[in-house]
């Protein structure tokens, strides 16, 4: 039997599975079989805590969407991630360095219990993300079946598209973001916010995350949103995001800085599934 914990950022759930105590073989098989919400477990991603591979951080962060592909980050995941160690025993720290698949990520406990995340440097460059493009720009635009989308793209350590809208209620994500996520602009398909800017501090949010579908929060997309609003001189940090589960706040100050993300985490139940 496999322990688990089911947990939760804002509504974007998780499976966390402690691989240092326990020994399995995570195929992408198994993770659609138990992301499936009908006759698995049902999660948005699933997380795995792994010893690291080399000695200055605390542990690796593995992450897989529900359609089984393993993916390079994911921000609701890490406060989860922070919480889990913890509540595991895995570790008494409150701040927590961790090795993903796009780098070192920091997660530090706050007194109020909120998690803080560093999550690293946004990154324009267009091979860095990826998305094709002879050059940087603020804003692309992109021809989805005849028609015109302007967008703005940043990798947070995944690919983020995103789209400044006027009405989120009404916005397309359910139709416009599998088009744009599976776009052959984006070679590793993309995670695509539909943002709605209120004033300089405040913004919503809704994402249509790669493997995943519409998530009721994405905290890299997030990043993402409040990146991009920020270089595009819509808003100021720090950047108060709703998402439809929640509030998270970012802050970034400098084109050169890292960005930080704070939210909750939630523990919702514990479980075995058999392997
Ligand atoms: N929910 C996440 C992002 C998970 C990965 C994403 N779907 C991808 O494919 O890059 C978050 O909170 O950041």
């Amino acid at each position: 039997m496999l322990h688990f914990t089911k947990m939760h950022g804002l509504g974007n759930d998780f499976m966390v599975i402690d691989l240092i105590t326990q020994q399995a073989k995570i195929t992408p098989k198994l993770v659609k079989q138990w992301g499936n919400r009908h006759t698995g477990i049902g999660f948005d991603q699933l997380l795995i805590v792994e010893p690291p591979s080399r000695p200055d951080v605390d542990f690796c962060y593995r992450i897989f969407n529900a359609d089984g592909s393993e993916v390079e980050q994911c921000g609701n995941g890490a406060r989860c991630f922070a919480k889990f160690v913890r509540q595991k025993r895995l570790t008494h720290k409150k701040n927590i360095i961790v090795e993903t698949k796009s780098g070192i990520i920091e997660l530090a406990i706050q007194p109020d219990d909120q998690v803080k995340v560093n999550m690293g440097r946004p990154r324009f460059v267009p091979k860095e993300i990826p998305f094709i493009s002879e050059q940087q720009q603020n804003y692309y635009q992109l021809l989805v079946e005849e028609q015109t989308i302007e967008l703005s793209s940043v990798s947070m350590g995944n690919p983020h598209a995103v789209i400044q809208v006027t009405n989120l209620k009404t916005a397309p994500v359910q139709t416009l973001g599998p088009k744009i996520e599976t776009h052959p602009h984006f070679p590793n398909r993309v995670n695509v916010g539909f943002i709605q800017v209120i004033d300089r501090y405040n913004a919503k949010l809704r994402v249509w995350e790669r493997g995943a579908g519409e998530t009721q929060a994405c905290g890299t997309g997030a990043c993402a949103a409040a990146a991009i609003a920020i270089q595009n001189g819509w808003m100021d940090s720090p950047v108060n995001i709703q998402l439809p589960g929640g509030k998270l706040i970012i802050e970034w100050d400098n084109i050169d800085n890292p960005i930080f993300m704070t939210g909750n985490a939630v523990s919702v139940y514990e479980g075995k599934i058999k392997l």
